[in-house]
């Protein structure tokens, strides 16, 4: 549904994006995590078709987005800052949507404005930045998107209102087969609803696989060696880390397996009890391993 490929975006002196790779399927949630300044929301807006990419091509449905407004009108995008003309009311503003979009409904922002009851008499200078959030959800969702591209959508907003656009989009989803591009900092939500996530650091996509994937093959194992962990354990390709409290040995690894189970029992290890990581565990073991670049033990 959504290729992107092998994508680079320097902007200014600056190399953004470097040769990303990425392929969204039809109907699915795809969450984007990566530190402050990361390239997230730059890639975003070679998604929506805002920014044009330097080499590489971004489609949807086998169509470049760049400057195509048959595909534009198929994608619904949410930005981290929404910026709509801040003297208008929304009354306006919606009449603004049904002209630009074919396919937006009144009907189903009534419907979703029913939850979140904004008075469509407030100009938009007069929102909070929660309810201006609320506004670009309510409208992106009406336009009735094959594609919906949410930079950020949940910050800024109150757990009450979270869990109702939360539920929204996974309704969205099954409802309408809609496909789902998210960037967050908020990664447990984006452990509870996406099916596939990507990593990127630098501007480069460092890890993309399914949640389950990934919990499946990355671990936490509690170790209890006869003598003390070996170093060489640390020299291991499948080992992220190595850390020892006391007794107790704690290894994150990659690719766990029977045949690594076996491994570290030669190297002494009388007990080893696997633990199962979060995302937000995930991402800070793979942000921490690039910055001291070397294993502790
Ligand atoms: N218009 C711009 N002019 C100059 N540099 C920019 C511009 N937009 C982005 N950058 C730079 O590109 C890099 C990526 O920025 P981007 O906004 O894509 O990051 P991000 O992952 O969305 O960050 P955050 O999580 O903080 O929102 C940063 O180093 C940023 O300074």
């Amino acid at each position: 549904m959504i290729q992107i490929q092998n994508i680079t975006k320097k902007i200014g002196n600056k190399m953004v994006l470097k040769d990303i790779e990425l392929n969204i399927e039809k109907g699915s949630i795809f969450g984007l995590i990566g530190e402050n300044g990361a390239g997230k929301t730059t890639l975003i807006k070679c998604l929506t078709g805002i920014y044009k990419v330097d080499v590489g091509s971004v489609k949807i449905d086998d169509e470049e987005v760049f400057e195509n407004n048959k595909i534009k009108q198929k994608i619904g995008y949410v930005a981290d800052q929404n910026n709509y003309f801040t003297y208008f009311k929304i009354e306006e503003i919606i009449e603004f949507y049904k002209r630009a979009y074919d396919k937006f409904s009144v009907e189903r922002f009534e419907r979703l404005n029913d939850i979140f009851k904004i008075s469509k008499e407030k100009k938009i200078k007069d929102l909070s930045k929660g309810m201006k959030m609320q506004l670009s959800l309510m409208l992106n969702f009406s336009i009735n998107p094959e594609v919906l591209i949410l930079d950020e959508p949940t910050s800024g907003l109150d757990a009450v209102v979270k869990k109702k656009v939360i539920k929204i989009l996974i309704d969205e989803v099954a409802d309408n087969g809609t496909t789902v591009f998210i960037s967050s900092h908020h990664l447990e939500e984006i452990e509870r609803i996406c099916d596939n996530i990507a990593i990127i650091e630098n501007g480069e996509i460092k890890y993309v696989n399914s949640i389950e994937n990934m919990k499946d093959s990355i671990k936490k194992l509690q170790v209890l060696f006869e003598e003390k962990a070996q170093d060489e354990i640390k020299t291991w390709d499948e080992v992220l880390c190595v850390e020892s409290i006391g007794r107790i040995t704690y290894i994150i690894v990659k690719d766990y397996s029977e045949e690594l189970q076996l491994r570290l029992k030669d190297k002494g290890a009388k007990f080893i009890e696997e633990i199962n990581l979060s995302l937000e565990d995930i991402f800070i073991y793979s942000v921490e391993e690039e910055l001291e670049n070397e294993k502790c033990i």
